[in-house]
């Protein structure tokens, strides 16, 4: 998908909400147990309740991978199902992937074109060589993980190399890749303070936000500090959707939680008067 279509669509919408499919079989409702195919059953009933107040899915693979084989065709069934009924929506394989080059080719393959989706999310610890394969494919995005959500974050990424804090680095140099435009990053909801300083680095593109709900990040504040004048922004809220609740209702709590998150968007493009 081109980036046009996204900032259409966060307009259309008045969304950058992006839902997070972290679907574990011990959270979904029992009753979808009886299905051929819970995990498939959870997320179509997630999509279609959802659709039109998010951008953006991003099914993270741990938890297809989980259940080997029955796992990762839930994956395919998802975005085959999201790509043939929701052709605008946004989506992200979150995978964290990155290896030696031609590695790192066969992955971006297998997401980019087995599975068809839009976007990756890639660790850059491996440097340029590993990252630039999944940059080679047009109208295909790689998430880089900059500064990512947990506590473990400042075990490496805020360390200090050449004067400045490691993930000032990822983002410093990332710019200088091959076909660098088809770059985005993650910085997690968490980190929200440093949101200004990364928006003096990388001023125009998509961060992935991930960190809200359940992690505690604060939408207002992502916004204060990360929006762009293009938005900018695909903040990512997982379990604080989809398991809103464990009933027959679970669909439309899903709904529910996702319409607030919406309309809080829709006040922050109001207040920037978009
Ligand atoms: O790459 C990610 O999406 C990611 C990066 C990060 O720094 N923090 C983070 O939580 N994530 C992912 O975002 C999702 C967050 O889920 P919730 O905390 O349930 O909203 C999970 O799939 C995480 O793996």
């Amino acid at each position: 998908m081109d980036l046009e279509k996204l900032i259409k669509q966060i307009h259309v919408k008045q969304s950058f909400l992006c839902i997070g499919l972290d679907t574990d079989l011990e959270k979904v409702p029992p009753h979808l147990l009886q299905e051929e195919d819970p995990i498939f059953a959870f997320n179509k009933a997630i999509i279609d309740a959802t659709h039109h107040l998010c951008v953006a899915y991003k099914p993270n693979t741990a938890f297809y991978e989980a259940y080997g084989l029955k796992g990762w065709k839930a994956l395919g069934k998802t975005i085959d199902y999201l790509n043939a009924n929701y052709p605008e929506v946004f989506t992200i394989a979150d995978a964290k992937r990155g290896d030696i080059g031609n590695t790192s080719t066969r992955y971006a393959k297998a997401f980019f074109e087995e599975f068809g989706f839009d976007s990756i999310t890639i660790a850059p610890y491996m440097g340029r060589d590993s990252v630039e394969p999944f940059l080679a494919f047009e109208n295909k995005h790689t998430i880089l993980l900059a500064l990512t959500s947990n506590e473990g974050a400042y075990d490496f990424q805020t360390q200090k190399v050449d004067g400045m804090a490691l993930y000032e680095k990822v983002l410093q140099t990332s710019k200088t890749y091959k076909n660098a435009h088809n770059l985005m990053y993650v910085v997690g909801a968490t980190k929200a303070s440093f949101l200004g300083d990364i928006r003096k680095i990388v001023p125009d593109s998509f961060l992935l936000v991930p960190g809200v709900g359940a992690q505690g990040g604060s939408l207002k504040e992502v916004c204060h500090y990360g929006m762009n004048q293009h938005v900018g922004l695909l903040i990512n809220s997982s379990r604080g959707i989809i398991y809103a609740s464990k009933n027959g209702d679970f669909a439309a709590m899903a709904a529910l939680k996702a319409k607030e998150l919406q309309q809080q968007m829709q006040e922050e493009l109001k207040s920037l008067g978009r």
